[in-house]
């Protein structure tokens, strides 16, 4: 081998060296800043979730125990892969209250403003469990739930429950002490706002049938009692079918009206129904003069999407006044009901 060559591999041995070499220390470097930012991001997911925790519970401590309304399936713990999601001592539990309806009614309002309170802990969306998804089982509810603490209530709405037959006597098998929640609205104004939900968009585009086409009968002039917008305003008729099952004792109605206009004083009352200590108060709320609807106020101010409180299709005047002259007796009958009147219905 020549003097040339054997320099040639010792300068190729070299470089590979040296290149291995920086291989290595770049990857102790990577792994190095790997481990250090796992460390600071571990110890500061614990710092926060344990001051979070410590206020939680230094609140929680004070307010009464809720197990008169938990029912057996409460005790269903989640499974422990779930355990790292959550904080530690939060468990996903079934309903203890339920916002049954009625749709339109301000049910969205509602749920939003009561998750305020330290509480309450509400499930993110509509579930329809008693109506479109009974047969998935209990199991399948509860996992729908947010993790709560035991001294949280968990409410979920579904306002489709108010009108469906079957779902009083479900729910009660469920639990047969829930408590629920009935937020009603003047049923002209509900009916109408019903109907802008379903076809307002296509009305204005297409040649889907009006609100008058729909609600009133064109030959014999007289209110449809088949159009299901309209059937869903009749209180009476799915309040009974609620009664046949709960005492009234255990649904706390809601002035929908009167929430829309003031909150506070509907929240009040059923801070008290729940048995909790008053938490919410004006000062979580703001009047937003564009919206024309009360928001929450926070760190970052949260109003309803604008799928709440939409503009209304225009109806004619004499279909209101039929409208009105429909509802009454049925009016008279929910109010006979629930030993309680509405007025300017
Ligand atoms: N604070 C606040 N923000 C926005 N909207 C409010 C609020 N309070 C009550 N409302 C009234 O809620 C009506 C919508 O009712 P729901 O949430 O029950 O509708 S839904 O059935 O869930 O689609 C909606 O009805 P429309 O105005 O007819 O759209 C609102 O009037």
């Amino acid at each position: 081998m020549s003097c040339k060559t054997t320099a040639t591999n010792i300068f190729v041995l070299m470089t590979n060296q040296f290149y291995i070499n920086q291989y290595k220390k770049l990857t102790l470097i990577i792994f190095t800043i790997c481990a250090v930012g796992l460390i600071i991001f571990t110890c500061a997911q614990t710092f926060f979730a344990n001051s979070y925790l410590f206020n939680f519970r230094t609140e929680l401590k004070t307010l009464p125990k809720l197990e008169e309304i938990k029912h057996e399936d409460y005790s269903i713990r989640p499974k422990i892969r779930h355990r790292f999601h959550r904080y530690p001592h939060t468990s996903r539990y079934l309903p203890q209250c339920i916002i049954i309806g009625v749709r339109k009614g301000g049910t969205g309002a509602l749920i939003h403003f009561l998750d305020i309170h330290p509480n309450i802990a509400i499930a993110s969306t509509e579930v329809h469990f008693f109506d479109n998804n009974y047969k998935r089982g209990l199991n399948w509810y509860r996992k729908r739930m947010p993790y709560s603490f035991p001294n949280q209530i968990t409410i979920e709405k579904t306002p489709a429950y108010f009108v469906k037959k079957h779902v009083p006597e479900s729910v009660k098998k469920m639990n047969q002490s829930i408590k629920l929640l009935l937020i009603v609205r003047e049923p002209v104004e509900r009916t109408i706002s019903d109907y802008t939900q379903i076809w307002g968009k296509l009305v204005r585009n297409s040649s889907y049938p009006t609100f008058e086409e729909l609600a009133i009968d064109p030959a014999t002039k007289i209110v449809k009692p088949s159009f299901a917008a309209t059937e869903r305003s009749l209180y009476d008729k799915h309040m009974a079918n609620w009664l046949k099952y709960f005492n009234l004792s255990q649904i706390h109605i809601v002035d929908g009206d009167n929430f829309r206009r003031n909150p506070f004083q509907e929240i009040v009352e059923i801070e008290k129904f729940l048995h909790l200590e008053h938490k919410i108060s004006e000062k979580d709320y703001y009047f937003d003069p564009d919206k024309k609807f009360y928001c929450i106020k926070g760190f970052i101010n949260r109003c309803l999407p604008d799928s709440k409180g939409r503009q209304h299709v225009k109806v004619q005047e004499y279909v209101k006044t039929k409208l009105r002259k429909f509802f009454r007796p049925h009016n008279e009958m929910f109010f006979k009901m629930i030993s309680r009147r509405f007025e300017n219905w």
